[in-house]
């Protein structure tokens, strides 16, 4: 799992990667952190060449204005011509939100902001052959297809909540409401898709984003509610009932597992825990289980129920 830069403020220099990821490995050391700076006007290839040196796996690129803390982000992509030839050349991973921002001059807005970002993918793809990409959070069958066509350079990530989410559960629904927003039924079909056919260049990426019960339950006419969906607690459970679903269980450890660390190049080690899940009925706390005036994250799924559960470590899986 790699980590986001969009924080506040953003990550930009190695020193505040290698500081936050100290951070992070507090909290869980088990936890092999890849950790990403953010793709910016301060952003040098000297900057670059020091990250890669101190083990910073990748650079994330989010265009101004589209999703969460993302309104200092990068309007053009021509400018950083020499960054993306150190990134290549030192073996790093680019990391796209392929939106573009909203625009009514080009009729672009949350429904075809993936499809319309597109074409840059395409020419940075051409102009940076061996530089390694990957299309976060992809949620059309445009992007599917436009990654299939690419080499074995580019690759996709995949959220659990876009295999289960489409336009009419979120419109009017904000706790389903995320960046980019879930497309049509359609698209769904497609990402469900990929993932049935254990492709190796699609693999899980979470993009799980632990709003608070506050930012996601209320909004104003002048504040709109957190873009986000809470998965990370839930996380392999579900997405192992989400591919049962649609036929696809026998692809879990690829999406999950395998299909990432081959393209992020980390080959599994002894030493590196295993995940073990079985059949259960477990219930998802309800949003009512939180409230107002709480800290609280809300997770995905609340109130429903996941046919699988994560096994203990230590408890005994022979049976
Ligand atoms: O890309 C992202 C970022 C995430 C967040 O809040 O960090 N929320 C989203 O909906 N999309």
């Amino acid at each position: 799992m790699s980590w986001h830069p969009n924080l506040k403020p953003p990550i930009t220099n190695t020193e505040q990667a290698l500081l936050y990821r100290a951070q992070l490995q507090a909290i869980d050391p088990a936890v092999e952190y890849l950790m990403t700076l953010y793709l910016c006007p301060e952003l040098t290839p000297e900057e670059v060449r020091k990250a890669a040196r101190a083990g910073i796996v990748g650079v994330k690129s989010y265009p101004r204005g589209v999703t969460t803390n993302s309104e200092g982000g990068i309007e053009s992509y021509d400018a950083y011509d020499a960054v993306f030839a150190a990134m290549e050349e030192a073996g790093m991973v680019l990391n796209l939100h392929g939106e573009v921002p909203s625009a009514a001059a080009t009729n672009t807005c949350v429904l075809n902001a993936e499809p319309a970002f597109l074409p840059h993918l395409r020419k940075l793809h051409a102009k940076f052959p061996k530089l390694r990409i990957v299309l976060e959070h992809a949620t059309t069958r445009a992007a599917v297809e436009c990654v299939k066509s690419l080499g074995d350079t580019v690759a996709c990530t995949i959220t659990a909540h876009h295999l289960a989410l489409t336009v009419d559960d979120w419109a009017g629904q904000a706790w389903h409401f995320c960046k980019p927003v879930a497309k049509y039924p359609d698209d769904r079909t497609a990402l469900q898709e990929v993932v049935r056919e254990g492709h190796p260049r699609f693999f899980l990426g979470s993009d799980s984003a632990p709003h608070p019960f506050e930012t996601k339950a209320t909004s104003t006419p002048t504040q709109p509610c957190a873009a986000g969906v809470y998965t990370s607690p839930i996380l392999l459970p579900l997405v192992a009932h989400l591919l049962e679903s649609f036929g696809a269980l026998d692809k879990l450890e690829g999406f999950v597992s395998k299909h990432g660390r081959a393209f992020y190049r980390r080959p599994v080690s002894e030493s590196d825990k295993r995940a073990v899940l079985r059949r259960a009925s477990s219930k998802v706390v309800g949003i009512e289980g939180y409230g107002a005036g709480q800290t609280h994250v809300v997770p995905f799924w609340a109130g429903k129920t996941i046919g699988w559960e994560m096994v203990e470590e230590k408890e005994d899986v022979s049976g």
